[in-house]
């Protein structure tokens, strides 16, 4: 492939050297260097990719790609761009072939939902005989190819790759989830998706490597809608016209509100013995009945998101109720049975916005008591830890302290950051650092008609620590405690 071919949809200045030679492969990290490579420099946020440069060079690299002045060995070419990162993103969509523009791509950005909405388009989707793959927080799924995944949204160079290997394997859509990092560090920039998501707003993700502030943060979430031909949005959530405010695609919105265009009333709890689900009436753009075996407000949300975007694949009521009547999601309220006297599950909330509306729909059961266990990762927003415990403090009967993925923090830092938030609530509390013991504690002093939230983990089946990420699945952790191990 010649370099002025991957680099075709860009502005570029030849440094040195020529853009006419012919490159065997894409890279941006040193240690896949091959001979006749074209390494990309990312400034990143532990290493500067521009001080790679002679190693690679002395690996076989014939060109790089650059943002900074650099030394470069004088048979290297060495091309010059605004943005490396942003560069990367255009060069991978040559390199793979433009794999993006065979399918129709659904993008979904948003503080909380993106997962669930992503699973549950998916098998609406698949009901009707689309092949769809998806990219998000769990896992890339290609056909029967489960991927784990490193990043809710990979690196561009992944992305371009999964989609040419789900375009190859007869996909005709995919649903991905598109975070905020992923918009701020253009790893899905180039990309024009039919339909683009909002769901909705709340602080989050603040902090070193993360963003600046909350401006920047809902900033980068609306460039998804400068790149999208379809936008759908939540117009419940107060954030949505600013994260309109410069879009340029048609937009349609569901929600709550009258003013929406897809709608959802009569909205009623379903509880039964060992389930907690939800019903609503869907009116607007579409008119049928709905429930969910998956409890909350939170639920009726998703579920509008996922029935907003199958109506643009035409797919018929009854379709839709068969398969949002069936949708389950790894880690996102997950019902495991432990005892016939009261509820647990498993469920990913990790931040306030998610706890808080966890919490408060679970309440709405009316529950004995409502037991929150949780606790915060290490180097990740500190502003979460003390935010958790006074919204846990304020709704949760009574809150388990215990750890997360601690990471290169101590975690009993981490449960005193989380105390600070607890303490002026007056909630009750115990801590208990061990998360298997925790959880221990959990099942054995359950009451009759209690709920039990495990909060934080999901879908994870580690816990990170110094760099070490060590096998702890909770479902395995419950089947453990229940034998008596
Ligand atoms: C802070 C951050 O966003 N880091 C991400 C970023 O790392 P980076 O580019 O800064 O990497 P770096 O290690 O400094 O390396 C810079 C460059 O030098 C290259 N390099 C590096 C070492 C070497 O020996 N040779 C070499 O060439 C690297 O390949 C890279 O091109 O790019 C990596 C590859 O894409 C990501 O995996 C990594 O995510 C880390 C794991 C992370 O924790 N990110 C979080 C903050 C994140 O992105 N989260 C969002 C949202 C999560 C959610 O809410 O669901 C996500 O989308 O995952
Ligand atoms: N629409 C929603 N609004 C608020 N909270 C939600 C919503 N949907 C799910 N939640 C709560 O947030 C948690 C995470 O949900 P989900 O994984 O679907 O979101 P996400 O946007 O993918 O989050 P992440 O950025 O962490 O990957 C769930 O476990 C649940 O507690
Ligand atoms: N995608 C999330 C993961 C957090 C999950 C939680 N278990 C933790 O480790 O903090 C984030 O980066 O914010
Ligand atoms: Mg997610």
């Amino acid at each position: 492939m010649k370099l002025n071919q991957l680099l075709e949809r860009l502005k570029y200045e030849v440094v040195q050297g020529s853009d006419e030679i012919q490159v065997t492969t894409l890279v941006n990290d040193s240690r896949k260097i091959e001979s006749g490579s074209v390494f990309v420099c990312i400034s990143g946020a532990v290493v500067d990719g521009h001080e790679f440069i002679s190693d690679v060079a002395g690996k076989g690299a014939i060109a790089v790609i650059v943002e900074k002045e650099v030394e470069a060995p004088k048979d290297v070419t060495v091309i010059r761009v605004p943005d490396t990162r942003y560069a990367l993103a255009l060069m991978s969509a040559s390199y793979f072939g433009y794999p993006a523009e065979k399918m129709k791509i659904i993008g979904i950005t948003g503080t909380k939902g993106k997962t669930t909405t992503t699973y549950m388009i998916k098998s609406i989707l698949e009901e009707v005989g689309h092949k769809v793959g998806l990219i998000g927080t769990i896992e890339t799924i290609i056909g029967d190819e489960k991927i784990p995944a490193a990043n809710t949204t990979p690196e561009s160079y992944t992305i371009h790759q999964y989609f040419a290997k789900m375009a190859e394997a007869g996909c005709d859509s995919v649903v991905m989830e598109v975070s905020s990092q992923g918009l701020m560090l253009h790893r899905t920039a180039g990309i024009l998706f039919d339909i683009g998501i909002f769901t909705n707003l709340g602080r989050d993700h603040i902090g070193p490597n993360e963003h600046k502030d909350f401006e920047d943060y809902k900033r980068c979430k609306g460039l998804l809608f400068q790149q999208c031909r379809q936008g759908i949005a939540n117009v419940d959530d107060v954030y949505f016209e600013d994260v309109f405010s410069g879009a340029t695609c048609e937009t349609e919105t569901f929600g709550f509100s009258e003013k929406a265009d897809l709608r959802a009333v009569d909205t009623h709890l379903v509880s039964r013995p060992g389930y907690l689900g939800i019903a609503y009436h869907v009116t607007g753009l579409m008119d049928f009945d709905v429930e969910i075996d998956i409890p909350g407000k939170f639920s009726v949300y998703n579920s509008l998101t996922a029935i907003a975007v199958c109506r643009h694949f035409q797919v018929p009521a009854e379709k839709i109720q068969e398969a949002l009547g069936a949708a389950k999601v790894k880690g996102r309220i997950e019902m495991i049975r432990v005892s016939d006297d009261f509820t647990l599950m498993i469920d990913y909330a990790h931040n306030a916005m998610s706890l808080e509306s966890l919490l408060t729909t679970l309440k709405e059961y009316n529950p004995t008591r409502l037991v929150c266990l949780f606790g915060c990762g290490g180097n990740r927003s500190k502003e979460r830890r003390y935010e958790m415990g006074e919204v846990s403090g304020r709704l949760a009967d009574l809150t388990i302290i215990t750890s997360d993925n601690p990471r290169f923090e101590e975690p009993q830092d981490i449960i005193n950051d989380i105390k600070v938030g607890i303490e002026p609530t007056e909630g009750k509390y115990v801590e208990i650092c061990d998360r298997k013991e925790a959880i221990r504690y959990a099942i054995e002093h359950g009451l009759p008609g209690d709920v039990i939230v495990l909060a934080g983990k999901g879908h994870e089946d580690y816990q990170e620590i110094k760099g070490v990420k060590y096998p702890m699945d909770e479902r395995v952790l419950i089947q453990e405690i229940l034998s008596g191990h």
